[in-house]
């Protein structure tokens, strides 16, 4: 559903991604993570057609981003970490209007049901939404791409400055949609939300993927160990000082 195959790509003769294969399945979650300038917002700007490939392909359901962006954005929802919606008008108005924007006409029972799919409580849909906390925003993101029954999502960063049970409530979501055959791309630096949620999590580092590790079945990832070498990718540091003994006071 989403595919980058080869794909080198930069800003103004600067190369940022070698050689970066990614493919996200329908149906799957794929969590890509990496220090600060890997490339993460930048593969993701390649699906959005906002960064052209000087080589490779990238596809988004089988249409090209750049030289067919109508059809690549139709396929296609994106979450960024600050959702911007239309602050004056309320959660329903907003997904009608955006719904409208993207030219697509739904009643207002199937968004209220997309709302409401999207965990958001009832008595905020007539609400503006300019009051409305980090996570109610992407719930109204979360319930545009449902209305729109898009294939695949991306999101940047969604979980960051959520608290725990706002992160654990929108990767349910993020589980609903993939119930639904949505493939979803989520850059995150929540290596535990990554696990908690994720199919496959790949580290991207200096433009290239390093290291895909699945979910399920035999390569099952050990988080620990994870964490381990995500953190001496994003920070290396001193070698650790010895394990504390288990139950010696100190
Ligand atoms: N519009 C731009 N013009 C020029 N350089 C850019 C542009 N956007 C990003 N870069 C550079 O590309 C590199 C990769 O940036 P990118 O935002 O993709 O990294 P990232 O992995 O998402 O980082 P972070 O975790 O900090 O968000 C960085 O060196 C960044 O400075």
């Amino acid at each position: 559903m989403l595919d980058a195959t080869a794909v080198v790509a930069g800003y103004g003769g600067k190369i940022i991604l070698q050689q970066l294969d990614l493919q996200v399945r329908a149906g799957e979650i794929y969590a890509l993570l990496g220090a600060n300038g890997a490339g993460k917002t930048t593969s993701v700007s390649l699906f959005l057609g906002f960064v052209a490939p000087t080589a490779g392909t990238v596809k988004v359901n089988g249409f090209d981003p750049v030289s067919e962006p109508g059809q690549a954005r139709r396929h296609l929802a994106y979450i960024p970490e600050n959702v911007a919606l239309y602050e004056h008008l309320s959660a329903r108005e907003n997904v009608g209007y955006l719904l409208h924007l993207a030219g697509q006409q739904e009643d207002a029972a199937a968004i209220d049901q997309a709302l409401g799919a999207a965990g958001l409580d009832a008595a905020a849909f007539d609400r503006r939404v300019a009051g409305f906390s980090k996570g109610m925003r992407q719930k109204v993101a979360i319930a545009l791409a449902l209305a729109r029954k898009v294939p695949a999502l991306l999101l940047d960063e969604p979980t960051s400055g959520l608290d725990p049970q706002a992160t654990s409530e929108f990767n349910r979501l993020l589980g609903v949609l993939r119930a639904q055959g949505v493939a979803i791309l989520m850059v995150t630096h929540d290596l535990l939300s990554a696990a908690d949620v994720a199919d496959r999590i790949g580290f991207l580092e200096a433009g290239r993927l390093r290291e895909e590790v699945a979910a399920t079945g035999a390569d099952r990832f050990d988080v620990r160990a994870l964490h381990r070498r995500y953190a001496a990718q994003a920070a290396p540091v001193a070698p650790a000082a010895p394990a504390a003994q288990s139950g010696q006071a100190a």
